[in-house]
């Protein structure tokens, strides 16, 4: 999947996803992104169900506990033959290590391929004062992503959960074949809602994003599949590779 645009299928329901994802051509293949709400309502019914109908996921559970049972639950998804999944820098090296370890014996288990492991960074919720004053991290909003995207990498991730605003920084520092994939997008006449660190499609591609998550501004848009599309022909065209 080269520099997929992720939506972020946000539903309380796996009734409700699947009645969005029917407003689609049946012929179009989509990367969707299934987040704790849905899961947790669902379970990986719908991991199956939204596979069914030939659409790439990415479980997006943000594990984060100490590493056994990271690496159970890793294990567990691992099965499921999704094609990303993620976990928070924050719980450390030997968090992250058993975590891949994990992710690796479940796709192992089910013979197929492993899902790429992403870590997440500072999430784009996060502003500076937050990460300051909550969080009593010293230093810029920047800085700690990268160091987060530096040991996610020592700990074998596939790349990080960053904003757009730090992908450049990151390639910078752990190199480009190192994936950023990027929520917080939002289109120039988008409500920014409760993310903080934002960027346009158009701009998440100059700076070298490997993948966008966008949720609200096509879900909730009322015409969804137009919205897609208008985002899918931005990002495509300000693609320089
Ligand atoms: O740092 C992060 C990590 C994950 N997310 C998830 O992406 C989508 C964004 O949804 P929008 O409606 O486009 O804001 C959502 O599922 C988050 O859980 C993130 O926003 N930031």
């Amino acid at each position: 999947m080269k520099r997929p645009i992720f939506i972020a299928l946000d539903f309380p329901t796996g009734q409700a996803a699947l009645a969005f994802l029917d407003q689609f051509p049946s012929d179009q293949q989509l990367a969707v992104k299934i987040g704790m709400e849905l899961f947790y309502a669902e379970g990986p019914a719908i991991v199956k169900a939204v596979q069914a109908r030939g659409h790439a996921v990415f479980l997006d559970l943000k594990l984060h506990d100490i590493p056994n049972t990271v690496a159970s639950a890793m294990r567990v998804i691992g099965r499921l033959g999704v094609r990303y999944t993620t976990v928070h820098a924050a719980g450390g090296h030997v968090m992250l290590a058993a975590a891949k370890r994990g992710l690796l014996a479940g796709a192992n288990d089910a013979g197929l391929p492993a899902p790429k492991l992403l870590a997440i960074t500072q999430l784009t919720s996060t502003n500076q004062t937050i990460l300051n004053t909550d969080q009593q991290i010293a230093g810029t909003v920047q800085a700690s992503v990268v160091h987060y995207a530096q040991l996610a990498q020592a700990s074998d991730c596939d790349g990080v959960i960053c904003s757009a605003q730090e992908v450049a920084a990151i390639h910078q520092a752990v190199g480009t074949d190192f994936l950023g994939i990027t929520p917080g997008i939002r289109p120039a006449s988008a409500a920014a809602d409760d993310q903080q660190r934002v960027m346009t499609p158009t701009a998440a591609a100059k700076v070298g994003s490997n993948g966008l998550v966008i949720g609200r501004p096509i879900t909730q848009a009322s015409d969804p599949v137009q919205a897609y599309q208008q985002i899918l022909t931005e990002w495509s065209a300000a693609q320089h590779d």
